[in-house]
C-alpha cells in the first residue's frame, strides 16, 4: 500500500517554479533516501511530502489522504517531520528534555503529565547521542537554530522507537551539524527505528545514508532525474550526470562512499 503518492506534483512560489511534475510513490515499509544539487528542490518536495505545502500542482496522497481535501492537524499528526524549515511546533516554553519525551505520546506541553525512569533514561540517551546532552535542561526557546534543529530530530527518533511512532518519518539532512561520532550513533539510531510505516531522508552525502535504505530519488532542477531501487540509482554513472562531476560510487558493508572519479 502507499504510504506517499505524488502525481505531477509542482511547488511554485513568488513565480518560480521550485519543483515541477514529480510523480513518486513511497511504499509500507520502504526507506528512501532523497539526494541532488544544492537547489534541486529536496526541502520544498519534503514540505509538500509533510503536508505544510499545498501543491501548486497535481496531487499529492499522504497516508491514503488527499493533500486539500482532508483535516491538516489530523493528518500532521501522524507524520513526523524534522528539518531546518521543518521544526515548526516545539513550543519555546518547554525544556529539551520534555520536548522529546513529550514525542511519543504526540503532545507539545509535558504540564500534567509523568514519565518513568525508563522514559527519561531513552530520552536522556538519545539527546547524548545528537550532541545535546548538556541542554536537556535548557528551554528550547533559548536554543540555537541548530540545536532546535537537532532537538525536533530527537523528538521525532524518541517517537519513532515507540509503539505510537508516526506512520511516515521525513527527515530533513539529520546529520548536518553532527561531528562524525554523532553521524554514526544516528544511523545506529535509524537502524533500530522500527515503527515508521516509510522513511524519507535528504541528504548531501552518500556516507551519512543508513544500510537499510531501500530506494532513492534524485532530483535536478526541480524534476526527477533518477528514482528506484538504491543500488539501481546510486550509481557513478546516475550521480555524475545529477551533479555535474564525474563520480565514483562504491558499496561497503552496506554503506556507501562517493569521491570524484580520477
Ligand atoms: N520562497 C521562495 N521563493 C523563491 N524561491 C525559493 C523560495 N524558497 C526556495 N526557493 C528556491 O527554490 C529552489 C529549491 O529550494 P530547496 O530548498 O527546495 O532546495 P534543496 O534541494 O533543498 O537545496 P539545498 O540542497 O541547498 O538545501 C532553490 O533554488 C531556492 O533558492
Amino acid at each position: 500500500m502507499s504510504v506517499l503518492r505524488l502525481r505531477g506534483v509542482g511547488l511554485r512560489r513568488d513565480g518560480r517554479v521550485l519543483v515541477g511534475g514529480v510523480d513518486w510513490e513511497v511504499e509500507e515499509g520502504q526507506r528512501w533516501a532523497l539526494l541532488g544539487p544544492n537547489g534541486a528542490g529536496k526541502t520544498s518536495l519534503l514540505e509538500v511530502a509533510s503536508t505544510y505545502e499545498l501543491p501548486s500542482d497535481g496531487v499529492a496522497d499522504v497516508l491514503g489522504a488527499r493533500v486539500g481535501r482532508v483535516d491538516l492537524r489530523e493528518l500532521r499528526r501522524r507524520v513526523g517531520v524534522a528539518g531546518p524549515t521543518l521544526t515548526r511546533r516545539l513550543r519555546p516554553e518547554s525544556t529539551v528534555l520534555e520536548a522529546v519525551l513529550t514525542g511519543p505520546r504526540a503532545t507539545l506541553t509535558a504540564w500534567g503529565q509523568s514519565f518513568d525512569e525508563a522514559e527519561v533514561a531513552a530520552a536522556r540517551g538519545l539527546l547524548t547521542d545528537l550532541g545535546l546532552g548538556g541542554l536537556a535542561e535548557r528551554r528550547v526557546g533559548t536554543l540555537s537554530d541548530g540545536e532546535r534543529q537537532r532537538t525536533q530530530l530527537a523528538r521525532v527518533l524518541r517517537a519513532g522507537e515507540t509503539a505510537a511512532s508516526p506512520e511516515l518519518v521525513l527527515l530533513d539532512e539529520p546529520a548536518a551539524g553532527l561531528d562524525v561520532g554523532g553521524r554514526e550513533l544516528l544511523l545506529d539510531r535509524l537502524e533500530r527505528l522500527v515503527a515508521p510505516r516509510a522513511l524519507v531522508l535528504v541528504s548531501h552525502h552518500l556516507e551519512e545514508l543508513p544500510p537499510s535504505v531501500t530506494h532513492a530519488l534524485i532530483l535536478r532542477d526541480g524534476g526527477v532525474h533518477a528514482c528506484g531501487p538504491v543500488d539501481e540509482v546510486l550509481t557513478g554513472l546516475v550521480l555524475s550526470d545529477a551533479f555535474g562531476v564525474p563520480l565514483e560510487v562504491r558499496r561497503e558493508q552496506g554503506r556507501w562512499h562517493a569521491r570524484r572519479a580520477d
